[in-house]
């Protein structure tokens, strides 16, 4: 059987919608995240799969229900070791080079990498040839694509991605996540990745589609706990 990595249960998130009301953006997920997975977050626009990952990723807190990551270790350990996350807001630190910010999860972690680890890897996804650049050199695309590598840089066990090809024209988008999904197999890490690309959710063996802050009828199967 495989490992557990994330279990949401009965997870529900509420805004405040100004004064005392409340706005429910999630209402009673529960999901798990297996070793291995390879899940597409699809639906509509405002449906709730950016703050899914946000609580997956242990980068905000249900308001009801619980979020656990049995097989990721301490919560307060997830990120970056175990954690990769990327999330549409441009994410990269201005003053650091494209190479510097792939290093950044190493530095954080206090792990010694080689000296050639990120050019390597930004060699691997055809990005090599901007390491040295400053992030207000980039494209969007180019950007997007950089702090995905940067996620995947420590090898984590779990990779949350918010339409990591949402700027990325449809051939461009295909050929990366080649990339990314070469680089992950063999591994036990499970992908989560959240689209609105179509031919990009068709590439991951599962889908959940969210509407209205739920999962569709019927998705997914939470095994007994
Ligand atoms: N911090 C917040 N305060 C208030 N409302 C919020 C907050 N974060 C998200 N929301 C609301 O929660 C709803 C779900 O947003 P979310 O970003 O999770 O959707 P999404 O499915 O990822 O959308 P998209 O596909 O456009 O990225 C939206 O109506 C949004 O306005």
């Amino acid at each position: 059987m495989t490992e557990i990595l994330a279990v949401c249960r009965h997870v529900g998130r509420a805004f405040s919608g100004g004064g005392e009301s409340r706005v429910s953006v999630l209402n009673d997920i529960s999901c798990e995240i297996r070793e291995g997975a390879r899940i597409a977050l699809t639906g509509p626009s405002g449906s709730g799969k950016t703050t899914l990952l946000h609580i997956l990723g242990g980068l905000d807190r249900p308001t009801n229900g619980t979020v656990e990551w049995p097989g990721l270790g301490p919560a307060e350990r997830l990120r970056p070791r175990m954690i990769g996350a990327v999330f549409q807001s441009p994410s990269l630190f201005p003053a650091l080079t494209v190479a510097e910010n792939v290093d950044l999860p190493a530095v954080l972690a206090d792990e010694d990498l080689p000296p050639d680890y990120s050019r390597d890897l930004l060699s691997r996804f055809e990005l090599g040839e901007l390491a040295d650049k400053m992030p207000e050199e980039l494209s969007g695309g180019q950007a997007q694509r950089v702090a995905m590598v940067r996620a995947l840089a420590l090898r984590p066990k779990l990779v949350l991605a918010d339409e990591p090809t949402g700027q990325l024209d449809g051939v461009t988008a295909q050929f990366f996540m080649d990339a990314v999904l070469d680089y992950l197999a063999n591994t036990s890490a499970a992908l989560i990745v959240a689209t609105h690309d179509q031919a990009v959710a068709a590439r991951m063996a599962t889908r959940w589609t969210m509407d209205h802050g739920q999962f569709r009828c019927g998705q997914p199967v939470l095994e007994p706990a």
